[in-house]
């Protein structure tokens, strides 16, 4: 049975979820990294919010773990790369919490121009100080969102309710989905320089960092006021504290820090400032939905290998992980047979997907022949690491798909060029479900591999099979299964042995000394 860690606080709703669908489950919350560290062996998965810190250290002792599951959006506190070199499948829950991080930005913009948080504050401390708090209208006001995805989308259309003209800054957003939101998009000069509010809605990514910062903020009309519900380092805060002071930005309110928990923060104490304690998803509704999101997504990848909302790896769902799983061993086969035949460095991978698999959800097909060719030739390839590996290798990837096939009724063909040749096998599989290697380098045979084998290029030559059988004997070999094949009769010829075991380096060394051997290569699968 799987085994989960939940480390962050989450809906009960997770837990129920996990129990129920046979996922052993330990909820334990506020671990130190070196506690968190200490136990992390022990799962397949890990459930978070945005306390617990995937990092390096952590992800390496986690010698179990095969998916983390955010429960929310920003995944800033995965290192998602180092996840990724590691085989870890990172997956987030990209809608839960939209609606109510949209509706808090909302309500920060509501607090800023109504000063509603000071006044409150003032009223309690039975001051009716009622000329103090002169507020502004939204009606007719300017909001620039910047980053209009799922969040600042709903900010968008909120805004437009309220009879605000919206600008938004977002180099993704089409100018089709800017006329159907019904918001102008615009360079981000423009948006600096016309907005009276600007509420952030992006990622923080190295572009998005300090986005706003002295400058920025220095080209911002005089009395404008900044909403941060996206993430800390979005904003310069000592620059952002220098323009409250000189009273050139009227107002802030920000959700985020950046450095957060955030105890002690520079614009703390600014009568100008409204703060939240990052609590843009904290709403019931919004937890549930998260809650409820990732535990499904976790058991889901664990117990069938469906994979939703990954950011690391392409989404299989629980209907096609079943119909995937036998083209996933043949492409495991492919991949490996080709990866330890191949002795220089690769440079072009072409797959060719034929017939009813070309109809199929490919990318994880993809991923599992990339894996399986890089991992005799490089350490610790995996699924989800390995189209990063061959992009930042250099090396091609050219998929293709054909819906008709002429010999089987689904054909998967690998081609791998190094820098010097061109090698190719092809797969397809018995009964939907049995692979076989039905092509090497356009000979044709039918091969099914075991855990060991024995692969020979040899030249036609009568006698020759008798040799092979009588060396392997001598060395204690006993073949399981032999699969010949040749171009043409006295051509070029290929045998695929399935033998008990592993080949000794001096019985291989035998089979090469052999007459007509041109290639010998014990191979693993
Ligand atoms: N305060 C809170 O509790 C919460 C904060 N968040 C934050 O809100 C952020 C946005 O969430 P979603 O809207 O769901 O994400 P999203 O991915 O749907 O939208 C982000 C948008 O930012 C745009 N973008 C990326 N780089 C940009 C750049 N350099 N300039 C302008 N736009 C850029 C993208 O094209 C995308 O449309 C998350 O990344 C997360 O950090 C999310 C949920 C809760
Ligand atoms: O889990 C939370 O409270 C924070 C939510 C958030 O920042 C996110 O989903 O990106």
């Amino acid at each position: 049975m799987p085994k989960v860690l939940v480390s962050d606080s989450l809906s009960p709703r997770a837990v129920e979820i996990f129990k129920a669908r046979g996922v052993e489950v330990d909820v334990k919350t506020g671990l130190k990294p070196d506690e968190l560290a200490a136990i992390i062996g022990e799962y397949d998965g890990l459930a978070i919010r945005s306390a617990t810190k995937v990092t390096k250290e952590i992800l390496d002792v986690a010698t179990n773990l095969k998916v983390v599951g955010r429960a929310g959006i920003g995944v800033d506190n995965v290192d998602v790369p180092y996840a990724s070199q590691k085989g870890v499948v990172v997956m987030n829950t990209p809608f839960g919490n939209a609606i109510t991080t949209a509706e808090h930005a909302i309500a920060m913009m509501f607090a800023l121009a109504r000063q509603i948080p000071q006044a409150n504050a003032s009223t309690h401390a039975s001051k009716w100080e009622k000329s103090r708090f002169m507020g502004v209208e939204l009606t007719g006001k300017t909001l620039g969102i910047i980053g209009c995805g799922n969040i600042g989308s709903i900010v968008a259309t909120r805004a437009i309710g309220l009879r605000m003209k919206v600008l938004a800054f977002d180099p993704f957003l089409t100018p089709d989905r800017a006329v159907d939101l019904g918001v102008e998009k615009v360079e981000l000069d423009d948006l600096i320089a016309r907005a009276d509010i600007i509420s952030l809605h992006t990622p923080l990514t190295d572009k998005t960092r300090g986005i706003l910062d002295a400058e920025a903020i220095g080209r911002m009309k005089k009395g404008v006021r900044i909403i941060n519900c996206a993430r800390g380092g979005l904003i310069d805060e000592a620059a952002l504290k220098a323009a409250l002071e000189s009273g050139h930005v009227a107002g802030a309110a920000l959700d985020v820090f950046e450095k957060e928990p955030a105890k002690d923060n520079p614009l703390f104490g600014l009568d100008t400032v409204v703060c939240t304690p990052h609590l843009g998803a904290s709403t019931s509704e919004a937890q549930e939905n998260v809650a409820l999101q990732v535990a499904e997504q976790i058991s889901d990848f664990l117990l069938t290998g469906a994979v939703t909302n990954a950011l690391n790896m392409p989404s299989v769902t629980a209907e096609e992980a079943p119909r995937l799983r036998p083209y996933m061993k043949l492409c495991d086969q492919l991949g490996g047979f080709a990866g330890q035949i191949t002795e220089t460095g690769i440079r072009t991978v072409r797959i060719e997907y034929q017939g009813g698999v070309a109809g199929l959800n490919t990318k994880p097909l993809t991923a599992t022949l990339l894996r399986g060719l890089l991992s005799p030739l490089l350490e610790a390839v995996n699924m989800v690491s390995a189209p990063i590996v061959a992009r930042d290798r250099g090396i091609e990837v050219l998929e293709t798909k054909t819906e008709t096939c002429r010999d089987y009724h689904s054909l998967i063909k690998l081609e791998v060029t190094t820098e010097r040749q061109t090698r190719g096998v092809e797969g397809t599989l018995f009964g939907d479900a049995l692979p076989r290697i039905v092509d090497i380098n356009g000979i044709g045979v039918e091969a099914e591999l075991g855990a060991d084998m024995l692969y020979l290029i040899n030249d036609d030559k009568p006698g020759f099979i008798g040799s092979l059988g009588t060396t392997i004997g001598e060395a204690g070999i006993n073949i399981a299964s032999f699969h010949l094949g040749r171009a043409k009769e006295g051509g070029q010829a290929i045998c695929l042995l399935q033998v008990d075991g592993p080949v000794p380096e001096e019985a291989l060394a035998a089979v090469s000394a052999l007459p007509h051997v041109v290639q010998a290569k014990a191979l693993k699968f």
